[in-house]
């Protein structure tokens, strides 16, 4: 007997209310519908079978400062997280860097989306690549991974807090507030704002946050069903490549308000592994690399960690908590 939905109830997704994470829920819902076609129409006179509600987060409510000064865990999921559990939804979609790296219980993350570019993009008028910056320039961005490595090659430009969404940053940039800034490729192009790219930064120069550019489902642990309907849409890709990247954030004890940075990539089963951490000032960067099969990704993200642990001496995350 084939696995069924039951086409009976609501099938309700929940997401936050930012134009992303609703790109990534229509992105959801079209995968889920090509799955399932029971899901893609309402049954004659009968109730929508797939429905989204919108949650607010902690992390959309705090919109003046860098999220690194919020904290807490799970900025941005633990509203979703609640809703699951009291039965309001029965799966959420969420960016996968920002689920932190432990789920509370009852929850489970099954199921991954197929990844979209990894890298980091630079957006500016005056100049086409980070490198050909003149000295001095400003670049806006809160992310301390980016304002780090970016430091670290750099020197010499200024990194200064800059949140807000594409648009906001668009105008600050027309009006000479910063030089440049810096946001996910994968963001803009699920957006469809690729024209807005000056050019994309490789994963060698700017080493992207772990699990970048990938989209997670949870789902509650007990829902037999849910776990059935999100299984054809599972990416097992993009799954081994995140499980690495999370592994190694992990055994750091990092989030992605950290300046940890990874990236796993497949070669049929094998899989490369870099890792980095570095310092805020970008002075002090500790990297290495790992290759392996695949089956092994969680391991050598553990093992990598262990190693640049090791390399950083104690100390080396004090930053982190004072
Ligand atoms: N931390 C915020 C966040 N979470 C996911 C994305 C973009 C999409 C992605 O990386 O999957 C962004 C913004 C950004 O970094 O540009």
């Amino acid at each position: 007997m084939t696995a069924k939905p039951n086409t009976h109830a609501t099938f309700t997704i929940g997401t936050r209310g930012s134009p992303l994470a609703l790109a990534q829920t229509y992105e959801t819902r079209e995968r889920l519908a090509a799955a399932w076609p029971e899901l893609a129409q309402p049954p004659a006179g009968g109730v929508d079978p797939v429905e989204i509600q919108v949650i607010k987060t902690t992390g959309d409510m705090v919109l003046d400062r860098p999220l690194s000064e919020i904290g807490g865990k799970g900025l941005f999921t633990r509203e979703l997280d609640e809703a699951m559990l009291d039965g309001r939804i029965r799966i959420a979609v969420h960016s996968m860097k920002d689920v932190p790296t432990y789920l509370p219980d009852g929850i489970i993350l099954p199921c991954m989306l197929p990844r979209e570019d990894v890298r980091d993009a630079f957006i500016c008028f005056k100049a086409k690549t980070i490198a050909d910056l003149p000295a001095g320039s400003v670049i806006g961005s809160s992310s301390l991974r980016r304002a780090a490595q970016i430091l670290n090659r750099r020197p010499d430009l200024k990194v200064v807090n800059f949140r807000g969404n594409v648009q906001t940053r668009m105008r600050k940039l027309q009006e000479g507030v910063v030089d440049a800034t810096l946001l996910a490729m994968a963001g803009m192009r699920r957006l469809g704002l690729e024209a807005h790219i000056t050019s994309p930064i490789e994963t060698t120069e700017l080493l992207p946050a772990v699990a970048q550019g990938a989209i997670g489902i949870t789902c509650r642990a007990d829902d037999a069903d849910a776990l059935r309907i999100l299984a054809p849409l599972n990416c097992q890709d993009t799954f081994d490549r995140v499980t690495a990247e999370r592994a190694f954030l992990t055994r750091l004890d990092g989030s992605c308000r950290t300046p940890i940075a990874a990236l796993a990539e497949l070669d049929g089963d094998r899989l490369s592994f870099r890792g980095l951490i570095v310092s805020p000032d970008g002075v002090t960067v500790h990297t290495t690399t790992r290759s392996g099969s695949r089956a092994d990704a969680a391991a050598m993200g553990v093992d990598a960690a262990e190693e640049l642990i090791k390399a950083a001496g104690p100390g080396f995350f004090d930053f982190m908590t004072s």
